[in-house]
Formats: structure tokens, sequence, C-alpha cells
């Protein structure tokens, strides 16, 4: 039954996304199966449907079960998503009977999708059996005639071939690749993972005309638990995109060969074959654990915000200004350098993102969201004219700070819709750190606070002796004072903000 569309938008190109079905197994350990085409079309920006052929009960071990789901039902399931939703390409891992490989075939027929690719999953990495030999005769004739490009691994190669012979070296890799394509596929993809005469991880790609290696590192690693279904999975999602079979085969390569690279120390699972991290994430979230606390509004007790010209007029790096502030008992820490190049100004934001998270103390930079994301800052302080938050907000994620500066309820109100964390409003007083900067006074400072729905810091013109005026206001959502002179313009950066601490502890003290 083909899909009836009542849905306009469905059909408009501009709205329709890459989309890869893959048809295979579950995997419990989540390396290798269904789990792993889902994270690698994910990474990839591809949508990933998902036909589960088994559920296997799986670790970093071996495969201790497996349970093959009845033909009828991945009869069904495939009918679902291809009587409905179009995918671009279908990806198949493990087929486990040869009646799951007919069901495929003929829905293949039914419904045609725009390419296919076959991973012919036979053996875990670990070397358990995950689709006996009845199933090789059904690959043969039904599949492999159909597919786009077949992905055999050492081992599946030489069962394909039904000869016996073991490869062991890439000449053997190119003959196997030779003798597959004429069963019917219109490309063959043998894997060398496993070919330990080489020092190299090596694949060779038959077109039926010319033959092409591609070569990467081989990284020594213990996380190669699923290599084989991700490769496949990342060539079905770039042809998915458009690209032709070789600069998928390209991409998909250098992607696993990244991947296995950045996770070639993390631990997941006590065994010999451990997952991978698919998103390039994990290293960073685990080291995040230990450093990193999630923003408090009470950050803006006494926030610094740095400032280059004060910082030259005084001979200063910035970090040793920032080390200065921390140890006077700044709460949170601003980078705002307008004066100097991208590169000064990032190596300047590694140094104090360091030293920030050495102290436990939040490190957000001024305007500069790139520079942000290259130092893995906490988060950005933007202005009313510069990017607006709700696209930053896209950029950085969920999970980090933005600040933005507001002068009137009205945009502390969009800061709030926009996604915001906090807002500085400002100038208090009259500065010269800011030129033409309007003044909204106590007055206006008040107003904002009270419209406003997000944690608010009072800047402009504050220091030792107006933060007591500031903060005795006690308005509802006002958590503290951000300076610049008060602390930066000074001979001694830390005795200072030791100071302008004692008075703004002993004002909110006073409020309390
Ligand atoms: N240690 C490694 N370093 C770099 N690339 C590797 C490594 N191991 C495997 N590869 C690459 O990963 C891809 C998958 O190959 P492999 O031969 O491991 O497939 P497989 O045996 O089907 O994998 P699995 O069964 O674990 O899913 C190939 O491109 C291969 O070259
Ligand atoms: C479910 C499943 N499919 C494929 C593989 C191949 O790695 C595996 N280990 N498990
Ligand atoms: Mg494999």
């Amino acid at each position: 039954m083909r899909r009836e569309v009542d849905d306009p938008l469905a059909e408009d190109a501009r709205f329709r996304v890459p989309h890869v079905l893959t048809v295979a197994g579950s995997d419990s350990c989540a390396g290798a199966g269904i789990q792993a085409d889902l994270k690698a079309c994910a990474a990839r920006g591809v949508y990933c449907s998902t036909v589960i052929t088994a559920i296997t009960a799986q670790n970093t071990v071996g495969v201790q079960g497996v349970s093959i789901v009845d033909e009828e039902f991945v009869g069904e399931q495939l009918n679902s998503v291809l009587s409905d939703m179009c995918p671009d390409v279908v990806k198949t891992g493990m087929l486990p009977s040869p009646g799951i490989i007919k069901i495929l075939s003929q829905s293949l027929k039914e419904f045609r999708v725009g390419a296919l690719v076959v991973d012919p999953v036979m053996v875990s990495t670990s070397g358990d059996v995950l689709a006996d030999s009845s199933v090789l005769a059904s690959f043969r004739e039904e599949l492999l005639p159909l597919a786009d490009i077949v992905t055999p691994n050492l081992k599946e190669a030489s069962a394909l071939l039904g000869d016996g012979i073991t490869l062991e070296t890439v000449a053997d890799m190119r003959s196997a690749a030779k003798h597959i394509y004429e069963i019917g596929p219109r490309n063959v993809l043998v894997k060398g993972g496993d070919l330990s005469a080489s020092s190299d991880a090596v694949d060779v790609l038959f077109d039926g005309k010319n033959f092409y290696e591609f070569r990467s590192a081989r990284i020594k690693t213990l996380n190669t638990h699923g290599t084989g279904c991700t490769l496949a999975s990342c060539i079905a999602a770039e042809v998915a995109r458009g690209s032709s079979v070789f600069s998928a085969v390209k991409i998909a390569k250098r992607y696993v060969e990244t991947a296995l690279d950045y996770s070639r120390d993390i631990r997941i699972g006590g065994g010999h074959q451990g997952p991978f991290d698919h998103l390039m994430k994990l290293k960073n979230s685990a080291l995040d654990l230990h450093v990193r606390r999630p923003f408090d509004p009470s950050d803006l007790l006494l926030y610094a915000v740095t400032d280059s010209r004060m910082n030259q007029k005084w001979g200063r790096s910035i970090s040793d200004s920032v080390e200065g502030a921390i140890q006077g008992g700044a709460t949170i820490i601003q980078l705002r350098e307008k004066e100097i190049g991208t590169n000064d100004f990032l190596e300047a934001a590694k140094t104090c993102q360091q030293i920030c998270r050495h102290h436990g103390v939040p490190f957000l930079i001024n305007d500069r969201i790139d520079i942000a994301l290259a130092c893995d800052a906490d988060g950005i302080h933007i202005g009313q004219s510069d990017m607006p938050a709700r696209v930053a907000r896209t950029l950085l994620g969920p999970d980090k700070v933005i600040g933005v500066s507001c002068k009137t309820p009205q945009q502390a109100e969009k800061a709030w819709i926009d996604g915001a964390d906090y807002i500085g409003c400002g100038g208090v007083y009259p500065t010269n750190t800011k030129e033409n900067n309007i003044t909204v006074g106590l007055d206006g400072l008040t107003s904002v606070c009270f419209a406003s729905k997000l944690p608010v810091v009072a800047i402009g013109g504050i220091g030792i002796s107006n933060a007591q005026n500031v903060l005795e206001l006690a308005v509802p959502n006002l958590k503290g004072v951000a300076v610049v002179s008060a602390v930066f313009d000074r001979e001694c950066i830390s005795s200072e903000t030791q100071k302008l601490k004692r008075v703004i502890l002993d004002s909110v003290g006073a409020v309390k």
C-alpha cells in the first residue's frame, strides 16, 4: 500500500531530510547493530529509521544469546516504514534467516528505494556467529544482485565465495572483491580491519572496472566493536545525502578512523571489544563530570569583566589579571577583549579557561561565540547588537551559559524567551569603559529587575564606593554586580577585588 499524501510539506524538497532505513539486529551493548546505525546516521546528519531482525544479548566480551524476530513481523515493520517514509537508502546488517532475506528482497522490489547498502553480517568481531551458512545462498541469490554496494569483512568475503580460502593479503582482498562482484552487486568493498599482516587498516573497493585502496592508520584501541556496521551506515548516509559510492566510502572510512582515534582510550565494559564514541563527545563529558558544575545565579555576585586597555596600561597579561580577580574572590569571569587579534584572544582564552576551571569559577567570553567554542568556555555574554541569543543557543547547545545585556523590561523579556540564563543591566552609573553607553540609573535597573524572569547582574560604573547603593535596592532577581575598572584598573587586582567582595557581602548581609 502506497502512502496517501495528506501533508503537502512531505513532498516539498526544501523540507525533506536525507533518510536511511537500517534493517539489522539490536546489540544490547549498543556498539554495533541498530544502535551503531542510529548513532552513525545521527553523527552524519541523516535521519535513520529501523527494522529490527533480531535481538542479541551482547556485551564487550561476546554474544550471549540471539532471538530472531519472526519473519512476518520483519515484513510488517518493512511495510510500515517503506509505505510511509520513503527512505533514500536501505542499509542491511544482521539478516539471520533465509525467510527474512526473502521478505526483504520482496519489499525492496515492491517499494523502490534509491540505493541498497548490504553489510553481509555473519560473524561478530568477537568471533560469534550472527547468521549461519543457511543464509549464504539467500545473500548470493536474492540480495547481492540488488545491492549498490556490499561490504564484507575478510571472513564474510571468503564465506560469500564459498571457497574456504582465507584472505591474508591485499592481493587476496582484490581477488575476492572481483569474484564477489560477479555475484551481482554494483560495488564491492572488502574490509581489512582484521588483516593482521597490515600495519594500516586497508579496505579494497572494486566497481567492476577499477580497484581503489582506502588506507588509514590502524588505531591501537580495544574499542572496535561495531566498526563494520558503522562504516556501512556512514556509506548509506553519505549516499542518502547525494554522494557517489566512491566519495561515500572515502568519507565513511575517514569518519571511522577519526571516531576510533578519538575513542581509543575510553573504557565502557570490561571485555576486549569495547564500543567507540560515534558522536565524539564522551571523552570531554567524562572530564567535565569532575570539573564543570551547572551555572548558579549566585555566581553573579562579583562578576569581573576584563579589559585589554587596562591590562596594557598596567603591563599585565590577561591571565594574570584573571588569576588576581579570582584570588580576590570574583565569582565569575568574562573575557572582554575588543582590541586583540583572534589568535591572541584564543590563546589567552584557553589559558584563562584553565585557570577558571581549576578554581571552579564560571568562565564566559564576550560576544565571540567562535572563541567560546574553540576554548570550551562555560558560555558567552552578548549585547543587543551581537548575535541574537536564540541563534547563540542553537550554536552552543543547551548547557552553556548565555548572558544578554538589557536596558529595558522588553529586552529582558526577549532574552528570557530566547533562552538566556541571566541578564546584565546597565549602565547603572556613567562609565568610561563603554563609549556612548546610555545610563539607565538605579531606576532603570529597578524596573528591569522587577520585570525580569532571569537573574540580573548590575553593571556600569560600579565599584567600592557605590556597590552598596546598588545592592541595597534589594529588588527581585538582582544577584550581584559586574565590574571592570574597579578591579582591573588598579595596581593590585586581588586586594581591590577582596575589598569589593567585603562591601558586597556586607550589603547583601544587611539586606537579608
Ligand atoms: N584498529 C583500526 N583502526 C582503523 N581502522 C579500523 C580499525 N579496525 C577496523 N578499521 C576499519 O573499520 C572498518 C570496518 O572494518 P572491519 O574489518 O573491522 O569490519 P567488521 O569486521 O565488519 O566490523 P564489526 O564486525 O566490528 O562491525 C574498515 O574500514 C576498517 O578498515
Ligand atoms: C546485532 C549485531 N549486528 C552486527 C554486529 C557486527 O559487529 C554485531 N556484533 N551485532
Ligand atoms: Mg561486520
